[in-house]
């Protein structure tokens, strides 16, 4: 049975009908990349899943149950965790108050010890006592992955987390995730970076205009420099 599965969804915002039809399926354990050019619906994708998007129609299920109705609560309580596009930190608090709050938030789902989570972060382990307004893009980056972690999801959604970030923030941030992606953890990746989330991802999708454009694995898609032209609009791949 698959973990996450999406049939024919539709997405609004108010009268405006941005996802078609869309079908997606991720089995446990994968890590699977969501692609697309700017305004395709990746982060409208990953708002129904977390339940956030105003409105949305079709079948949502999670490890087989039906979550299509689910409120945001629920659908977080049963471990989908996204770390959004616009990093979510407490600018006041530091690092470690930080995840002290990720983790006494982890309603209903027994946490990772804080201690865990600066052997996978050892950049944050350097910080703690830094206040969140001071740290840096791709630090705050690390420590918004690092506070969705904590709360053991089965489901982590990651909304284009190179964005913004200096290219060797970006290989940093590269070190830490494959190390998250070993661990016993689904990951649903959208990226602008394609090169970075065919590096990490196992299997991708495209969408373009809201809708399936093609799915298969990252091997595939590496030879198909077509579809990474039509679709994603980026020179030859040099994913190692
Ligand atoms: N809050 C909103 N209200 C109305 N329309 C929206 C809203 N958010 C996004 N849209 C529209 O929905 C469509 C999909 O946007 P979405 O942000 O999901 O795309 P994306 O693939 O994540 O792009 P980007 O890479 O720019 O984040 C776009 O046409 C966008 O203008």
């Amino acid at each position: 049975m698959s973990l996450l599965e999406l049939s024919d969804v539709n997405g609004f915002y108010g009268n405006s009908h941005v996802l078609f039809d869309l079908n997606i399926d991720i089995e446990h354990n994968e890590v699977v990349t969501l692609l697309g050019r700017n305004g395709a619906g990746k982060t409208t994708t990953l708002r129904t899943i977390t339940g956030t998007i105003p409105r949305r129609e079709g079948g949502i299920t999670f490890d087989g149950d039906d979550i299509s109705e689910e409120s945001v609560d629920q659908i977080s309580n049963r471990g989908i965790k996204l770390v959004p596009e616009a990093r979510r930190i407490f600018p006041t608090l530091t690092v470690h108050e930080n995840m002290q709050v990720a983790r006494d938030m982890s309603k209903g789902r027994e946490p990772r010890p804080v201690e865990e989570m600066y052997e996978v972060f050892p950049i944050l382990d350097e910080l703690r006592e830094n206040r969140g307004r001071n740290l840096s893009g791709g630090e705050q980056q690390m420590l918004s992955v690092a506070r969705a972690l904590i709360q053991s999801p089965d489901l982590l959604l990651l909304d284009e987390p190179t964005e913004g970030l200096a290219p060797v923030i970006v290989d940093d941030l590269y070190d830490v995730l494959s190390e998250v992606v070993e661990q016993d953890v689904t990951v649903l990746i959208t990226e602008q970076n394609v090169d970075f989330a065919l590096d990490l991802a196992e299997r991708a999708y495209i969408i373009d205009k809201g809708a399936n454009a093609w799915e298969g694995t990252v091997d595939e898609l590496e030879q198909r420099q077509d579809l990474l032209d039509e679709y994603l609009s980026v020179g030859a791949t040099d994913a190692e």
